[in-house]
């Protein structure tokens, strides 16, 4: 039998990078003269990629939804970022073992992002993990990101087209793996908002030991 092919989610699912992107958005702020939103705040506003990101923390310290003001913040942003990625970010608790377990297990392994693919290149190169991943589709790789299902199909496609499984953490996930057509593993421990019964998901784990299990179990082909 095939081993599956495996696609993940990074942001709350393989690192924790709510601290490097609230660190991010509080200089962010300090240059327009605005306080900084709690780590909470900020958490929950994670998943759409930094576009979303930006106009969420717009609208949360009331400035206007003006687009020029959006632009520059966001390059703002994303070029802070991009400097250095890797502080204040870490792995969840267990993924990096699971990885390389499912990679011993001889499973084809990609990344899907919302994250631009060069802070995620950046990401996997720290946690050692850059040689394990087949394929990277970021936020920036296509003209739509998650929850639009093409990125998910583009990643799922370049591991052959065999049996695949998603693995993510919150809504934007569900809704991208229900489009897609493919399972989703939903990481319990991640930025998820709404309680793990109201989303779309195969199954659900808050152990990173129990990952590579569910993968053999859940695994789909498209067709
Ligand atoms: O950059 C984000 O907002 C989220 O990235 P993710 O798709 O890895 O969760
Ligand atoms: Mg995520």
């Amino acid at each position: 039998m095939t081993p599956p092919s495996i696609i993940f989610d990074l942001d709350g699912t393989l690192i924790d990078s709510a601290p490097a992107l609230h660190a991010v958005a509080t200089r962010l702020l300090g240059a327009e003269g605005i306080e900084p939103l709690p780590l909470a705040t900020v958490r929950g506003f994670i998943g759409n990629g930094v576009p979303t990101l930006v106009s969420r923390i717009m609208e949360a310290v009331g400035l206007p939804a003006d687009a020029a003001l959006h632009r520059r913040l966001t390059e703002a942003f994303e070029a802070d970022y991009a400097a250095d990625p890797v502080a204040l970010t870490q792995p969840m608790p267990g993924a990096i073992p699971a990885v390389h377990r499912l990679r011993k297990a001889g499973c084809a392994i990609a990344l899907c992002t919302n994250k631009s693919e060069a802070p995620a290149r950046d990401i996997l190169n720290s946690l050692g993990l850059i040689d394990v991943f087949d394929t990277i589709v970021g936020g920036d790789s296509l003209a739509v990101r998650k929850p639009d299902p093409a990125p998910l199909l583009l990643a799922c496609r370049r591991l052959g087209g065999g049996p695949c499984v998603s693995v993510g953490d919150g809504e934007v996930d569900a809704e991208t793996a229900r489009a897609a057509g493919l399972p989703l593993l939903l990481f319990t421990g991640g930025y998820r908002r709404r309680p793990v019964g109201e989303l779309f998901h195969t199954a659900h784990f808050d152990d990173f030991a129990d990952l590579p299990g569910l993968v053999l179990g859940n695994a789909v082909t498209l067709t």
